[in-house]
């Protein structure tokens, strides 16, 4: 279904502008016209004072999905230090890619950016497609959109996957809205049909449910993935990709933002990256009882993550939640101590080594998800773990 304005009728009377409450009612051309923001709900039609506004069934064009070819990924970067999310998307991509036959391709946008593309090669990629440009010195998101855009006029990608970070979530819907089609945000699981319908599995409604998501009739089809989720891809013996550097007009990358300064963080080792965790939950009684869960984790090498009701409680920060609405992680080893093993929680902790629980119900859903358990007061437990550890136990086959 579309908007459509009877212009023999429309005086330009503008009253549709004014009552679109997406604002997305605009006069272009000397003719009313309606933009991407429309959500169709209507309003517009019963508000025109000469009923110039109607409704037309679209006929669905149908799509050629033999002109789309190839699972393109974004590749993430600082200054050409390519985040690791980006070989772990060539995984995926790789895999998915050998299933229907495809290329798989890489667009690196940046600026002297060139060398490093073929580091990229390393890991099976068919191509990576470079924008080395000094307009992309810094993540603009604007000119960012216009050359991933560019590229993907001209390669046709059946696919695109793209890392749930920050940047990746800001580019990814532009490109999206751009042309028309989906974006499945945070998938945990991707496959693909025959057809080279992307299969994008996630979890919905407050992880109750695994929503499998298609885009049957639009391509490219988009998928955005967190960092932790797919396992990164191998190195290849033969390298037999190529880099192709593209060329754009300046113009297309001008930008609204100026950069007036890029001042650096700290580099705060996450629990994203650490190889031991231990994590508190809701057995924890008091916030002191926390010195306890780290005097554990100082002696594993390790860090303190956290449940929500932990961060609710003021017990820890934000970016030390494990879960749905918290970090994904993949250590080594993640032992949880009062931790009922929420879906919410597990949804960030499927790709741990060695899970051990220590928890007082035995029916404890944290369990189900644990290769080492112990059913018991963490208050007895860890204390006494602490102690065999200070005594030189051997827990090297857990850590790895
Ligand atoms: C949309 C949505 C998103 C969410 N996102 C997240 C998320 O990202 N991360 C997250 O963690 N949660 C999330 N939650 C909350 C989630 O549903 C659970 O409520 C939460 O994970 C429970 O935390 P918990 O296991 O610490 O607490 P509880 O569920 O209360 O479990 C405490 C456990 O400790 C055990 N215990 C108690 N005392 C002791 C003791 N002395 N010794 C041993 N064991 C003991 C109990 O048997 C129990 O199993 C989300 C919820 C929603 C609705």
């Amino acid at each position: 279904m579309s908007l459509v304005v009877n212009h023999n009728k429309c005086t330009l009377c503008e009253v549709c502008v004014g009552t679109c409450p997406f604002n997305a009612i605009v006069t272009e051309n000397g003719q009313i016209a309606f933009t991407a923001a429309c959500k169709m709900c209507k309003i517009c039609i019963k508000g025109c004072p000469l009923g110039a506004i109607g409704i037309i069934d679209e006929v669905r064009a149908e799509i050629n999905k033999d002109e789309w070819k190839g699972i393109m990924i974004y590749v993430e970067h600082v200054e050409g230090n390519i985040h690791p999310v980006t070989f772990e998307l060539i995984g995926k991509a790789r895999e998915l890619a050998a299933k229907i036959n495809h290329p798989v391709y890489a667009l690196f946008l940046g600026h002297e950016i060139t060398k490093q593309a073929d580091e990229l090669l390393k890991y099976g990629v068919d191509k990576v497609f470079v924008y080395d440009n000094a307009e992309l010195e810094h993540f603009r998101v604007d000119s960012y959109t216009a050359a991933f855009e560019d590229c993907v006029k001209n390669v046709k990608p059946s696919t695109i996957l793209v890392g749930a970070t920050s940047v990746g979530r800001s580019l990814a819907p532009r490109i999206a809205t751009r042309f028309r089609t989906g974006l499945t945000a945070d998938c945990t699981v991707l496959d693909v049909k025959e057809n080279t319908d992307l299969v994008q599995i996630r979890p919905a409604f407050g992880g109750n449910i695994m929503a499998q998501i298609i885009t049957p009739n639009h391509r490219p089809q988009m998928a955005t993935v967190r960092y932790k989720i797919m396992d990164t891809a191998e190195k290849v013996e033969n390298i037999t990709g190529k880099v192709e550097v593209c060329d754009i007009a300046v113009e297309k990358l001008a930008s609204q933002i100026e950069v007036l300064g890029v001042h650096k963080k700290e580099v705060v080792p996450g629990i994203n990256d650490a190889e031991v965790l231990v994590v508190a939950g809701r057995g924890i009684k008091e916030e002191k009882d926390m010195a306890m869960v780290k005097e554990l984790a100082d002696l594993l090498g390790g860090q303190i993550a956290v449940t929500r009701p932990l961060i609710e409680a003021g017990w820890g920060s934000h970016n030390q939640q494990i879960g749905l609405s918290g970090r994904t992680v993949r250590p080594k080893l993640l032992i949880t101590l009062g931790v009922s093993g929420a879906v919410q929680f597990t949804a960030g902790m499927g790709g741990a080594e060695n899970v051990f629980a220590i928890n007082n119900d035995p029916n404890a859903a944290i369990f189900n998800v644990s290769h080492y358990g112990i059913v018991g007061d963490i208050y007895e437990v860890i204390p006494k773990l602490i102690a065999s550890i200070k005594n030189g136990a051997d827990i090297s086959e857990l850590v790895g």
